[in-house]
């Protein structure tokens, strides 16, 4: 698992169309590579802000948005369309302005959909998505899941990442890839969300924070953390894990890891 990096930027306008830029960068470089590319997406302010700057970024057509998978982190587990459930909201953000081929959008499922024969039952959700996460992966992955090109993850101010919150079972699973949430202190209480070993799939997870209402967390997270009382400690890509910051999230870094020792 890699080492955090930090990019720290002046304000979060900035961070999200940096980050934008960086995203198209690497999808582009993955379809080149591979064929083709696949991000998972993340709920959050920062997550829809990204999206809405690639979407008005000129850069976007470099994208061929055919060949991209998309994925998400985590779910609200509320009927589908609901104006909370993240999937409705990268709709708006992006997806609905670009040429995705819907056959590659895999949205989590709604709380009206139908899994395991029944309606709202999170965790046979969950499993449904698991399922489609693993009839996903190829030999090549080695796993339950495809090794995502970028998975990105907002912060929240207690240090969840996706709907892993601090130490409720979810963050401590260590077997299976997707679970239902109960009891989420962030409403709506119920929710689906990727688990650790299936965040650290991924060939890169980029962590997104603004504010100063996440400099704490920023700081505990890397602090050295334990993963369960800080589930963002925890979220590390095989190849690279980065932080993308805006100085107030930033302010509270401990000297040496911001501003770096060198500097
Ligand atoms: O599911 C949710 O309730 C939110 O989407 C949440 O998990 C969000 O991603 C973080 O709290 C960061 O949010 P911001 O990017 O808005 O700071």
């Amino acid at each position: 698992m890699s080492t955090p990096q930090l990019v720290v930027h002046r304000d979060k306008e900035l961070m999200a169309q940096a980050a934008a830029a960086r995203l198209i960068t690497r999808i582009v470089d993955a379809q080149s590579a591979r064929g083709s590319a696949s991000v998972v997406l993340t709920g959050g302010r920062n997550g829809n802000a990204l999206l809405a700057a690639l979407g008005t970024s000129p850069a976007r057509d470099a994208v061929d948005w055919q060949r991209l998978d998309l994925w998400w982190g985590d779910e609200r587990f509320l009927p589908d369309g609901d104006p909370e459930r993240n999937a409705t909201q990268a709709r708006e953000a992006l997806l609905d302005s670009v040429p995705v081929d819907p056959a590659r959008v895999h949205v989590m499922p709604a709380s009206d959909g139908v899994y395991g024969g029944t309606t709202g039952d999170a965790d046979a959700a969950a499993a449904a998505y698991a399922a489609e996460l693993a009839a996903a992966a190829g030999p090549e992955d080695h796993g339950p899941v495809p090794v995502f090109d970028v998975l990105l993850l907002g912060v929240g101010p207690d240090t969840h990442v996706a709907s892993l919150f601090p130490e409720l079972p979810a963050v401590r699973e260590t077997e299976r890839t997707v679970v239902g949430v109960h009891g989420a202190p962030k409403p709506p209480p119920t929710r689906i969300s990727l688990t650790l070993p299936a965040i650290r799939a991924a060939r890169e997870v980029w962590l997104l924070a603004a504010g100063e209402d996440k400099a704490k967390a920023v700081a505990i997270a890397l602090s050295g953390a334990g993963e369960i009382q800080a589930p963002a400690a925890g979220a590390r890509g095989r190849s690279r894990t980065l932080w993308l910051l805006d100085a107030a999230a930033a302010s509270e870094l401990p000297r040496g890891l911001y501003p770096p020792a060198s500097a």
